[in-house]
């Protein structure tokens, strides 16, 4: 009598079966950092972050000039004092909170998947770490880039150049792409979480919501009706003409945040920092709102930073230091910063979330 089990078993059969499961790769795509805050590497973080055409949106030679001119000589050393400051013995925290993160959803989301980290800008690159996502058994990859709205220069950024890279890939596994998050129950309970930890510590008086700026033309550009961006009130509600909108996403995100932690709309303000160059930023600006409530004669304030998952420089230092001392010399007295989402494990519940809702 043949024994077909053990022939099957001799060819290997059985194993090749187990190999060639399928499974899912999770790509999580955060902006970049430098590699180290010297000046060098600072620069070259600037350089490539900065000549991205969806980040400086001008074409190729005023682009090359700016960069490669006022913006990499003057920028990279200023740049590179304020990295030396927010750098840690494990680096950069946009990078290692973000590698935690990918070992923790990789922890939660167990066999069948593989989670892996790119940097849109420097490194890990996100070349390397579709690299190391490709085999056999790729079904799909899901992209995650980590920020809670959608612009054009982050999470479009993002798009563009994983599906430039795996353009050239013999087989192409099913992509899914995600766009924004803000709207994720998860998302808003975590930032409550932490906020409403400072909240029963202490009282404030008004509480800021500070979002990366972008320049209105970007928003403008967004907006294909040409009818509904910039005009008049246009981020009061999110609605079908303004869901891709990065504005009305965050006044969105505030509005969701400020109904979880109980603020009431006269305790807020909604404002956008970090401005480069010289075209008109959404605004309100927040160097303009801090000095203005501490003209206000506003004393105690608590802000938020939730177009960032992760404490990096602008959180760290440009919300929780640069502003502060801005509110404190304009007769402000208390300023707190709350921390990012980090490692909280609402942040990674969503993450896992996001995964299993592609399957
Ligand atoms: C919310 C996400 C972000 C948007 C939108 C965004 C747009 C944007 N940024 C610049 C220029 C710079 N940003 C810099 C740092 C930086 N930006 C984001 C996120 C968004 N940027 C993060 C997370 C960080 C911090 C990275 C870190 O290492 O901690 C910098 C570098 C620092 C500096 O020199 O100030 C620049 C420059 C533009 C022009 C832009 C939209 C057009
Ligand atoms: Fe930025
Ligand atoms: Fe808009």
């Amino acid at each position: 009598m043949v024994d077909t089990t053990a022939s099957v078993s001799k060819n290997n059969t059985l194993p090749q079966l187990k190999n060639s499961q399928l499974h899912t790769g999770v790509l999580l795509v955060q902006l970049g950092t430098p590699d180290s805050p010297s000046v060098s590497d600072v620069r070259k973080y600037l350089r490539e972050f900065l000549m991205d055409g969806r980040v400086i949106d001008y074409p190729y030679i005023p682009r090359f000039l700016l960069v490669n001119g006022i913006i990499t000589t003057f920028r990279a050393p200023k740049s590179a004092k304020v990295y030396q400051k927010l750098w840690t013995k494990r680096g950069s925290p946009l990078k290692y909170y973000s590698e935690d993160v990918v070992q923790l959803l990789q922890q939660q989301l167990g066999d069948g998947y593989k989670v892996v980290l790119g940097m849109r800008y420097q490194n890990p690159s996100i070349k390397s770490a579709l690299e190391n996502l490709k085999d056999s058994g790729l079904e799909k990859i899901i992209v995650i880039p980590l920020f809670p709205q959608y612009a054009s220069a982050t999470s479009g950024s993002v798009h563009q150049k994983v599906m430039e890279l795996i353009q050239d890939w013999q087989i192409i596994p099913s992509l899914h792409f995600i766009s924004y998050f803000l709207d994720h129950p998860k998302f808003i309970e975590a930032f409550a979480e932490i906020g409403k930890r400072y909240m029963q510590e202490d009282t404030y008086e008004h509480y800021v919501f500070s979002y990366h700026g972008l320049p209105e033309r970007q928003i403008r550009k967004g907006d294909a009706s040409g009818t509904t961006c910039l005009i008049g009130d246009c981020c009061a509600t999110w609605h079908a003409g303004n869901k891709q909108c990065y504005r009305a996403q965050c006044f969105e995100t505030t509005r969701r945040l400020a109904t979880a932690l109980g603020i009431p709309q006269d305790k807020y303000t909604v404002c956008f920092q970090s401005r480069l160059g010289k075209e008109v930023w959404v605004q309100p600006y927040t160097e303009d709102v801090v000095k203005d409530l501490a003209k206000r004669n506003i004393k105690k304030v608590l802000a938020f930073s939730p177009a960032f998952v992760a404490d990096c420089l602008e959180t760290t230092i440009e919300v929780g230091e640069e502003y502060k001392e801005l509110f404190e010399e304009h007769g402000g007295e208390h300023w707190q910063l709350v921390e990012s989402l980090n490692t909280h494990p609402l942040w990674i519940d969503l993450l896992t979330d996001l995964v299993k809702k592609q399957n």
